[in-house]
């Protein structure tokens, strides 16, 4: 009894592959669509004049609904094995992969999407119908589209001048850097270079951008990697100081100032370079954002460079 309700199943499985791949014209139609068909059942034939070639499965020894995971790159065979396996369970009907599978010596990017037709009585696959697409190069294609996008994105948040973060990175991310919770303590400083007019008239603006990439490199040298740099502006920068004390932001600040006094700069002149800082250092709380922390360091350096500049004025509330 079981052998007849078998056969009948072979059958009707031997009709709908004579159907859609005896026919030249319908089998033609379905070649260009790469469709194929698994006969799984029993010995995990390829039926198609698709992509993968027909014999690359054909002298299978036996049924093995999983024989040609063996094709597939050793890095995806996991994650494909696993996809397939709910298939082969019967969890699940519809198969949906992209993976590097072996053609002929070469690993290609392929895409494959398809459905079990029909199953043994044990519910084993026993006929996969589907449609694979060499998608290598459009793999290779997305993946520079992608890098290309990142850098751009990059260019549109870095100074390409000094390479760092400029004025829109600070207005898209600086809220990432300041919780509003009143016990996550943060610093907001504003920098400019004091006389930097001058400087460049003395020094040419060739001279002058110089000096501008000693001052930021100095400044760098100060920091932690957690602190950010960006270029506000001309000469003027901020620099957040994620969760630092208001010891460690004061003793920073007058590491800059030391620190970019000692550039030395081209013998054309007898001239020195300093910044001035407004500082503010808190733990904001509701209510509170970035801004509101920039413009009182903002108001700061504008009374350091109005008590004589190379200093820093600071205001710390926690
Ligand atoms: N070389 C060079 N100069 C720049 C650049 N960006 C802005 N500047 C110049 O930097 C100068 C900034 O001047 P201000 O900040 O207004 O004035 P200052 O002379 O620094 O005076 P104080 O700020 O009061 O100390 C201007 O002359 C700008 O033209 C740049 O990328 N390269």
């Amino acid at each position: 009894m079981k052998n007849s309700i078998k056969a009948v199943d072979v059958d009707r499985k031997q009709r709908t592959i004579e159907v859609l791949f005896n026919d030249p014209m319908v089998s033609a139609a379905l070649a260009r669509v790469n469709v194929f068909a698994i006969d799984h059942y029993p010995n995990g034939r390829r039926v198609s004049t698709s992509l993968i070639s027909a014999e690359d499965f054909a002298a299978q020894p036996s049924y093995d609904p999983l024989m040609w995971l063996n094709y597939v790159h050793p890095e995806d065979r996991e994650r494909v094995r696993s996809a397939w396996e709910t298939i082969v369970h019967g969890e699940k009907d519809v198969f949906e992969a992209e993976y590097r599978f072996l053609v002929g010596e070469e690993y290609r990017w392929i895409a494959n999407k398809g459905t079990i037709v029909y199953r043994t009585e044990s519910g084993q696959p026993e006929l996969y119908l589907g449609a694979d697409r060499d998608i290598t190069e459009e793999r290779r294609l997305r993946q520079l589209l992608e890098e290309e996008r990142e850098h751009l994105a990059q260019l549109v948040i870095s100074d390409d001048f000094l390479s760092i973060p400029n004025r829109r990175y600070l207005e898209t991310k600086q809220a990432q850097f300041f919780c509003t919770n009143g016990r996550t303590p943060v610093a907001v400083l504003v920098l400019d270079i004091d006389n930097f007019k001058q400087l460049n008239t003395h020094l040419t603006h060739h001279g002058g951008d110089a000096a501008l990439q000693s001052v930021v490199r100095k400044i760098q040298t100060c920091l932690r990697d957690t602190d950010i740099l960006a270029r506000y502006g001309g000469d003027e920068f901020v620099l957040i100081f994620p969760q630092a004390t208001a010891e460690y932001a004061q003793v920073t600040a007058q590491g800059i100032l030391d620190a970019v006094q000692g550039i030395d700069l081209p013998k054309v002149s007898d001239m020195s370079i300093s910044v001035s800082i407004g500082l503010v250092h808190g733990c904001p709380t509701e209510g509170q954002d970035f801004w509101s922390y920039f413009e009182d360091a903002d108001s700061l350096l504008l009374q350091a460079k109005k008590f004589g500049k190379a200093q820093v004025q600071s205001k710390v509330f926690c």
